[in-house]
């Protein structure tokens, strides 16, 4: 599926004329100016499945942010947004095939941690609530209760209560269970199943964090399967061979001036891997 076709980022001259403007002199930086033009991105043209590669501070996050900007789809977490980030959205122009509906969203890493990081602190909260329910049985219990009035009714049901039940059946029934702590990768993991539903547009900013490489080859099957069956289509930026070798991806590859789509297996990174397997070959057979 296809919602955004295309997508326009201003040249060097315009950010230049821009640049020029503005009149005070109190900014050390322009950012995200003169970050893309630097190798002539000034154009993307999207498939079911495209892929932003380049070196670390080519732009990948950077142009991703952009076009979430500009598409105006969901977020969860904060970025690192500066004073020109919406100049520069307005000089950026979107050519869409069909409409961007409202599950579309950009995922990035802080996203996924921040996931794993509320459903401890949830569970802290929960055990910090038990450890006072343990205490509020023992009181109740051997509480040497008289109701005297209305008001103690409340204290009455709770001593009742816990005269009745075992501590635990007295603590797990006014409390819920904790929330199943999974590891960095299994939560991430699901994270992108739980976050990505059908028609929808997704830019996923370096997904492949924390997955080992057999989860990112599941990822990889799950990405693929929600474009060719499930109505997504999906920008991604990533260093992962698993994931820029998708079938029919298109890779721009943001290292090259100017930027140029590229086959994943003439990409630098993925050679580095080709060539270090090879120099290896002879020990995977002695196994
Ligand atoms: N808020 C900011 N202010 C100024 N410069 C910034 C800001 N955020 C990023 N940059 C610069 O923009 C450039 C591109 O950064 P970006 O994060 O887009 O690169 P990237 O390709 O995603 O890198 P990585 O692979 O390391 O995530 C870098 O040189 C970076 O230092």
């Amino acid at each position: 599926m296809i919602y955004l076709k295309s997508f326009t980022f201003p040249c060097a001259d315009l950010e230049t004329d821009f640049i020029l403007n503005i009149k005070r002199t109190c900014y050390d930086s322009f950012y995200p100016f003169k970050i893309l033009s630097k190798n002539d991105l000034d154009r993307l043209d999207f498939e079911p499945i495209t892929i932003l590669y380049g070196g670390n501070g080519s732009g990948k996050t950077t142009a991703l942010n952009v076009i979430a900007e500009k598409t105006e789809i969901s977020r969860d977490t904060i970025y690192n947004k500066s004073n020109f980030f919406p100049d520069y959205v307005k000089l950026c122009n979107m050519n869409t095939e069909e409409e961007i509906s409202k599950n579309s969203r950009i995922i990035t890493s802080d996203d996924v941690f921040d996931y794993m990081l509320n459903i401890r602190n949830l569970n802290e909260g929960i055990d910090l609530k038990r450890n006072e329910l343990f205490e509020e049985y023992l009181d109740a219990k051997y509480a040497h209760f008289q109701m005297k009035s209305m008001v103690d009714y409340e204290q009455l049901k709770n001593v009742n209560n816990a005269r009745r039940k075992t501590q635990s059946r007295f603590v797990r029934s006014k409390l819920i269970d904790n929330v199943r702590e999974y590891s960095n990768g299994e939560s991430a993991f699901r994270y992108f199943t739980e976050k990505i539903g059908e028609n929808g547009l997704y830019l996923l900013d370096e997904p492949e964090n924390s997955l080992s490489p057999k989860r990112q080859m599941e990822l990889v099957s799950f990405l693929e399967e929600s474009a060719r069956f499930f109505g997504c289509q999906f920008i991604i930026s990533t260093h992962s061979p698993f994931l820029l070798a998708m079938r029919g991806a298109r890779i721009y590859n943001l290292d090259e001036n100017p930027v140029m789509v590229k086959r994943w297996t003439d990409l630098e990174n993925v050679r580095t891997y080709h060539d270090f397997f090879k120099q290896h070959e002879e020990e995977f057979r002695k196994d």
